[in-house]
């Protein structure tokens, strides 16, 4: 079944709340969803592996810890996903990028993917989707089922909030899946926006309607 961490550092929860204000300006707005993105990203690889590496300082040899080469990627979800890219990938550089693009219907709530491109060595990468926002959950569902598609089997999903019912219906449909949350919040409200949340966050950083 998969693992549920809220991460709740203090750094991340002030951040958080202005991420979640609406006189943040868009600016602002982007530099957050940035920081928070590498903030949650130095917690969920704490437990990449490590190996001795034999290195001479300028008094003497000794033996410290490189990481192992573990060969990882993300998928930000379009659009919003993007916000939280750049951030990740200051802390990992090396990783791979796909990008799978899905807009959520407004009738249905169905989630309509429009493009995808993977990294072509997928299948040997642990791969983190990431998406601010997990409402009903059909987006991180179905991103998930296409990059398992191409190959991925270890994967982890990454979002700022998530709502109860998101997480329930990810936790159903991947429960091999661990989910890291900055943010666990109320509800969704009858348009199924999460409550209290921080309104539609693709609009946000891109600064459309
Ligand atoms: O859990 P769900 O109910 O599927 O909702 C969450 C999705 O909705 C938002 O994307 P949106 O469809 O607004 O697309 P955008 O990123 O292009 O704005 C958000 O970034 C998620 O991808
Ligand atoms: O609250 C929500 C729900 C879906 N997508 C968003 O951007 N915000
Ligand atoms: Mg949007």
């Amino acid at each position: 079944m998969s693992k549920v961490q809220v991460m709740d550092h203090p750094l991340i929860q002030h951040k958080m709340s202005y991420i979640r204000d609406e006189k943040t300006s868009t600016k602002e707005f982007r530099e957050l969803v940035d920081e928070v993105g590498m903030l949650m990203a130095y917690e969920v690889t704490r437990d990449l592996t490590l190996e001795d590496v034999s290195v001479q300082t300028p008094v003497q040899e000794t033996t410290a810890k490189r990481l192992s080469g573990k060969k990882l990627g993300i998928v930000p979800i379009l659009r919003a996903g993007l916000g939280m890219q750049d951030g990740i990938l200051k802390l990992i550089p090396s990783a791979r990028v796909g990008h799978i693009g899905l807009y959520r219907d407004p009738e249905t709530l169905e989630a309509v993917e429009y493009y995808a491109k993977f990294p072509g060595d997928i299948e040997e990468r642990d791969i983190f989707v990431i998406d601010p926002m997990l409402a009903t959950g059909a987006s991180a569902v179905e991103a998930i089922t296409a990059v398992k598609k191409h190959g991925a089997t270890k994967i982890r999903f990454i979002c700022l909030i998530a709502a109860p019912e998101g997480v329930d219906v990810l936790k159903e449909a991947h429960p091999d899946v661990d989910i890291y949350i900055a943010a666990l919040d109320e509800k969704l409200n009858e348009k199924s926006y999460i409550v209290p949340g921080l309104g539609d966050a693709g609009d946000r950083l891109f600064g459309t309607r």
